[in-house]
């Protein structure tokens, strides 16, 4: 029932780095381009695929978690932005609390209405504390959810926010530094929060080069998510595929 997450927390223990590729419905053009992706993430290993968005202007959600399922084995996470975003021929969805926020839409609202619809399904639920932090400039998920990302150089408010989070009994800390960052987390926060849970730690946002990628997995991102670069510069998820591949040979541990 909880094989993701029993998944990902014992590579986690092991020191064990995991990629997830994002497809934000939004910016699927066609089913061809949405195939182009997941067929290299079939060709690289790619160990889990995301789908969701702040905003769904298309009718096209349900239909890429099809052909995600359609052509390929890799597990299907949903990564909603409301709870519009539940389909049941997905493999698990993250329920994200967004405890660096202070709104309770966000932090409650939307899980009560999507409570009972995900007790319908067979989704693995995953509680995540979800997190964003600053990155230069408004993100779609801080616009829309109405909050304010915690400041990047306020390194013990980050760490504080993931204790609370594992304290409540969440199970994955999420970092994001929001969809398109300019800039992604910095190493020394991905360091602090990583030493202070023992929870895996989900890091995304603005990662757009092999060297920012090494970075954060070297700093204690456990999972790195990679969405809008992908789709510019397909490079890359071949190469951070590579390299997380060969540093998990010789596993690291941060704490
Ligand atoms: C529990 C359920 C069903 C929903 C939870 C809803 C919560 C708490 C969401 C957190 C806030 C939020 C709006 C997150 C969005 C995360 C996401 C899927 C981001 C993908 O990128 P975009 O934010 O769409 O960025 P672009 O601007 O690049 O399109
Ligand atoms: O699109 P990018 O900037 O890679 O971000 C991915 C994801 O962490 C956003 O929520
Ligand atoms: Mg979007």
């Amino acid at each position: 029932m909880n094989h993701l997450l029993s998944q990902l927390t014992q590579k986690s223990n092991e020191g064990k780095r995991s990629l997830g590729i994002l497809i934000d419905p939004d910016k699927v053009s066609d089913n061809s381009a949405c195939l182009r992706v997941i067929n290299m993430c079939v060709e690289n290993k790619v160990d889990y695929i995301l789908v969701g968005g702040s905003l769904m202007t298309k009718n096209n959600f349900s239909q890429i978690i099809q052909l995600i399922k359609a052509n390929s084995s890799i597990p299907v996470i949903i990564f909603p932005g409301n709870y519009y975003q539940i389909d049941s021929n997905a493999d698990a969805i993250l329920f994200l609390s967004l405890i660096s926020g202070r709104n309770p839409e966000y932090l409650i609202g939307q899980h009560v209405i999507a409570a009972p619809i995900l007790k319908r399904t067979h989704l693995e639920v995953i509680p995540v504390g979800y997190m964003l932090v600053n990155s230069g400039h408004a993100t779609a998920a801080s616009y829309i959810s109405n909050t304010t990302p915690i400041p990047t150089d306020k390194v013990s408010i980050a760490v504080s926010t993931a204790m609370a989070g594992e304290m409540l009994g969440l199970q994955i800390i999420y970092m994001d530094a929001g969809s398109g960052a300019e800039a992604p987390i910095p190493p020394k926060v991905i360091t602090a929060v990583k030493k202070n849970i023992n929870v895996p730690l989900i890091v995304g946002g603005g990662i757009s080069s092999v060297h920012l990628a090494i970075q954060a997995l070297q700093a204690g991102a456990d999972m790195l998510i990679l969405g809008n670069s992908v789709e510019e510069n397909p490079n890359l998820l071949i190469e951070v595929s590579e390299r997380i591949h060969h540093l998990n040979q010789k596993p690291l541990n941060i704490n």
